[in-house]
């Protein structure tokens, strides 16, 4: 059994008036995909935003590596080897990709200067170029360009390098796939899974059932703020996913399939 890397224990968040989050419970173990699946307002994006720091929790506990963590920023959540990709991606899309690949982080020169150090761009552009090599994104892509040349696929396969490049343990996508062609979608996927055999660990949103089945080892399943079922992909089917998501059962759903 490989190690539990992240546990989320009971955990609560309101919103005012609305439970978004009632006491939902979810271990990750590393080096596995796990795709967090749910009908619209069942919970999904709070418990992601939960882990990354944006909405601090309100009870329960999150546990890293087995330690038991406080995280109330984004910056906690990286500091603990958390990545998250909102759909939008944070890139910056008038920057290079080697900028973007280094945000915040690129290699100085007269680094004593501090803040005002100028970046050593030959430095950023070695360490850029192999790191796509590394993630085997190098021959499509020049690290000199800028991200608004890229396709959506590209940005998702940058935001992602990136959070590798930082050792993120866990790397979370917020349906990573939404707005991308056929052929960008393959490509994101066939990432996920690359990311899967360097040891990360993933755990991605998504609304389409047919990419669980081709890339996540598990599912998990939101109704109403709470983890109500999981699955490993290889002992369960289609059909009783979508009656999990739905909260009916499968003879049900079947039945409703032969009707129309
Ligand atoms: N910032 C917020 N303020 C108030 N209510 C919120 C906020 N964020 C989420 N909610 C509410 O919490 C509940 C869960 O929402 P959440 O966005 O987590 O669901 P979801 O499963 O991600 O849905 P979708 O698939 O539609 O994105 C919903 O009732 C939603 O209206």
């Amino acid at each position: 059994m490989t190690a539990e890397v992240l546990r989320l224990e009971s955990v609560r968040k309101s919103f005012g008036s609305v439970t978004a989050l009632r006491g939902a419970s979810l271990s990750l173990r590393e080096g596995e995909v796990v795709a967090l699946l749910g009908d619209n307002g069942a919970g999904k994006s709070t418990l992601i935003k939960a882990v990354s720091g944006v909405h601090p929790i309100d009870g329960g506990a999150i546990y890293v590596r087995g330690e038991k963590a406080s995280i109330r920023s984004a910056r906690d959540a990286i500091d603990l080897g958390i990545e998250t990709i909102h759909q939008d991606t944070s890139l910056a899309p008038d920057l290079s990709i080697a900028r973007n690949l280094f945000l915040g982080r690129e290699p100085v020169k007269l680094p004593f200067l501090g803040v005002f150090a100028p970046i050593d761009f030959p430095a950023l552009r070695g360490a850029a170029s192999a790191l796509l090599k590394r993630v085997g994104i190098s021959k499509k892509l020049d690290a000199d360009a800028a991200v608004n040349t890229l396709s959506g696929g590209e940005r998702q396969s940058i935001a992602i390098s990136r959070a590798m490049q930082f050792a993120a343990k866990v790397i979370i996508l917020d349906e990573p796939t939404n707005n991308l062609g056929v052929e960008e979608t393959h490509g994101v996927l066939r990432f996920v899974k690359e990311v899967r055999d360097a040891r990360h660990t993933v755990l991605f949103i998504t609304h389409n059932i047919h990419h669980v089945f081709q890339v996540a080892d598990r599912i998990v399943v939101m109704r109403r703020g709470e983890i109500v079922a999981e699955r490993a992909v290889a002992d369960t089917n289609l059909l009783e996913v979508e009656a999990l998501i739905m909260g009916v059962d499968v003879s049900t759903l079947a039945e409703q399939a032969k009707v129309h």
